[in-house]
């Protein structure tokens, strides 16, 4: 087939067309496939369609045309073999999406229906300003109220936020010596994997993981738990527990400049003398911005009516809540701002 030059104009529209429009469809077909485990049926070996249409469960057109659609997106998903058309094979991609991989939390959790339907409303936001998407799709009052009626996707945040965790942890921890302090809290920390291995790499800290009852109230044996961290149910607006160290971690930007300062005037009167605050989180480098930041920046917007920040930005926080940046660290993922409390 001769194809001229008219075509590859057509064909390079399209191609930059497809990449600007398509996000919203190719959300949902992932949904789909880390409903129904299609990297996992690919993981042992190569199979044809039919196969993986009798292993998931659905007709065998539709797998088809599933397994071809991320055969053929840009950082291809599966390989589709051109001589045996209608085999498809793994690649080090979906093995990062199965049962085992490393992603498979995050994945779902980001293609999830309730994020899905919080993202509907986006232009709305966009227009006014001002999110109110949880209120709007829920009928609750923030985001984080969600997880009181939706104990799936509660679930399923702190799976996906222990995994991510589990990506950062050797950076945070090859960093960074923890071992000088007496008590360190990890404000907001959840499944509590960072305290813990913290405390399990500097034996005479204590470690105190906070955050609110909904989160710490999942069963015991699916959190870590080393004999010198306490877990501590509570609301970082009306007090955390004394401490020498302070660990925020993906906190600070789930909340406006405002919210920011409350949080941190929480800590500025329960810090011991000399302590520190360890804030890890992006700093946005107006310069070279990764998709991933900017997609969290708006993520943030329509979710939390917060944001990303800058180096700037945060030094402007910090300085009005009372705190001075002692050191910035951008060689870690995710960056850390070392903070102090000004006497
Ligand atoms: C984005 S997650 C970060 C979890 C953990 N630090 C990490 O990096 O994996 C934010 C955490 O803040 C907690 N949180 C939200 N509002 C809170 C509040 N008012 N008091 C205490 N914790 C809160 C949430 O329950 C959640 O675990």
């Amino acid at each position: 087939m001769q194809v001229n030059e008219t075509s590859i104009e057509i064909n390079k529209s399209i191609e930059v067309m497809t990449n600007f429009v398509t996000g919203h469809l190719q959300s949902r077909m992932f949904y789909f496939i880390m409903k129904h485990g299609f990297c996992d049926i690919l993981e042992d070996g190569a199979k044809h369609y039919t196969e993986v249409a009798k292993a998931v469960n659905i007709n065998e057109n539709v797998c088809y045309r599933v397994l071809r659609y991320f055969s053929a997106t840009p950082n291809n998903l599966w390989v589709e073999d051109k001589e045996n058309i209608g085999t498809f094979r793994k690649t080090t991609s979906s093995s990062m999406f199965t049962k085992s991989g490393k992603l498979k939390s995050i994945g779902e959790l980001q293609t999830h229906d309730v994020m899905y339907k919080l993202i509907e409303c986006l232009p709305d936001t966009l227009e006014s300003g001002k999110s109110n998407a949880p209120q709007t799709v829920f009928n609750v009052d923030t985001f984080w109220d969600i997880f009181k009626e939706n104990k799936e996707y509660k679930n399923l945040f702190t799976h996906a936020m222990r995994d991510c965790t589990d990506l950062e942890l050797k950076s945070v921890l090859n960093r960074f010596d923890f071992s000088k302090f007496k008590t360190i809290v990890d404000i907001g920390g959840s499944h509590g994997l960072l305290i813990n291995s913290i405390v399990e790499k500097n034996s005479k800290v204590k470690g105190i993981n906070f955050d609110m009852g909904v989160i710490l109230d999942t069963p015991s044996e699916q959190r870590s738990h080393n004999q010198n961290v306490e877990y501590v149910s509570g609301n970082f607006f009306e007090s955390v527990p004394e401490a020498d160290a302070y660990i925020l971690k993906h906190i600070l930007h789930n909340w406006s400049d405002e919210d920011c300062s409350r949080i941190l005037k929480t800590i500025s009167k329960n810090i011991r003398k000399g302590g520190q605050v360890f804030v890890f989180e992006t700093v946005i480098n107006p310069k070279s911005c990764t998709r991933f930041e900017v997609f969290m920046d708006l993520l943030m917007m329509q979710t939390l009516n917060s944001k990303e920040r800058t180096l700037n930005e945060w030094k402007h926080l910090f300085d009005s809540a009372g705190f001075r940046v002692e050191s910035v660290h951008d060689d870690t993922r995710p960056h850390c701002l070392v903070l102090t409390k000004k006497e």
